[in-house]
């Protein structure tokens, strides 16, 4: 698709930075960041466990218009107000074409996401009965569908295509059979024209076929081959055989 992806580059604007030594610059995404291509219509952030890949993707959504803590752009609910600054030290390169719909996924404050929507529905209904808004999140409040239940209503009935969808951690709360039913609903979007940018542990939604992995750590942020992850490699030894991992784990020395 000619006009795909929506966000095309970033760029940090390095010469704007007083310091790297204090967050969210001294972090490994952004300290060595200099351009990031968006070149696939899906991308992937993996890395150890405060990397930086949350905060990097809440700038790039912040800088994009959405809500620092989740939601689509008519978000503009604040429960903190912790998000970096980010997001003013970067520049984005965007498609001429505009996408339609966008959601900013964050598995750590989807909780309150649920609670905005309970809460614009309760405000609209003496004008709009039935409320309407939790229609397209599966027809009941997020909050009286499990976890995993409401994330996959999201995806299934709220992303509608021709959309630029943010997700840090979608798979925090789904099976293995879910992760599936996931990845099987986002190249239905990408075939309806989307793009995602997408944090992830998982090693099943990292297996998107041809998605552009950008593995973060120590030395900076860089494309990887999927089997050359650690969570790929890890996972794999593991099941295959996990007992040589297990004695190790559980020696006394
Ligand atoms: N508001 C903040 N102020 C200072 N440091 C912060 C702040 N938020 C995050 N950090 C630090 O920045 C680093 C990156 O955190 P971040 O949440 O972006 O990592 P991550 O790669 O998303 O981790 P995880 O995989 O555990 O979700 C961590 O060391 C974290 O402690």
């Amino acid at each position: 698709m000619e006009s795909l992806p929506y966000l095309k580059e970033i760029e940090l604007k390095r010469k704007t930075i007083d310091s790297f030594h204090v967050y969210p610059f001294s972090i490994p995404a952004v300290k060595e960041l200099d351009f990031l291509e968006f070149d696939k219509e899906v991308t992937i952030f993996v890395g150890e466990n405060g990397s930086g890949k949350s905060t990097l993707l809440e700038a790039i959504a912040v800088g994009l218009g959405f809500n620092a803590e989740g939601g689509s752009k008519n978000f503009h609910f604040g429960t903190r107000s912790t998000h970096s600054e980010l997001h003013n030290y970067l520049r984005f390169s965007k498609s001429f074409k505009r996408y339609k719909d966008g959601f900013f996924l964050r598995a750590e404050s989807f909780y309150n996401v649920a609670t905005n929507i309970d809460e614009l529905d309760e405000a609209a209904f003496p004008y709009i009965d039935p409320p309407a808004i939790k229609d397209s999140y599966g027809g009941k409040s997020l909050h009286h569908q499990s976890h995993g239940e409401s994330f996959l209503s999201l995806m299934i009935q709220r992303f509608s295509g021709d959309g630029l969808y943010i997700l840090d951690e979608p798979e925090a709360a789904l099976s293995p059979t879910r992760q599936l039913a996931i990845l099987s609903r986002m190249h239905q979007l990408v075939t309806q024209r989307s793009q995602f940018i997408m944090a992830t542990h998982s090693p099943i939604l990292m297996a998107y076929p041809g998605a552009k992995i950008y593995q973060i750590d120590k030395s900076g942020l860089y494309p990887i081959k999927y089997q050359d992850t650690e969570h790929y490699e890890v996972t794999k030894a593991f099941l295959n055989n996990p007992e040589p991992m297990l004695k190790e784990l559980f020696s006394e020395e």
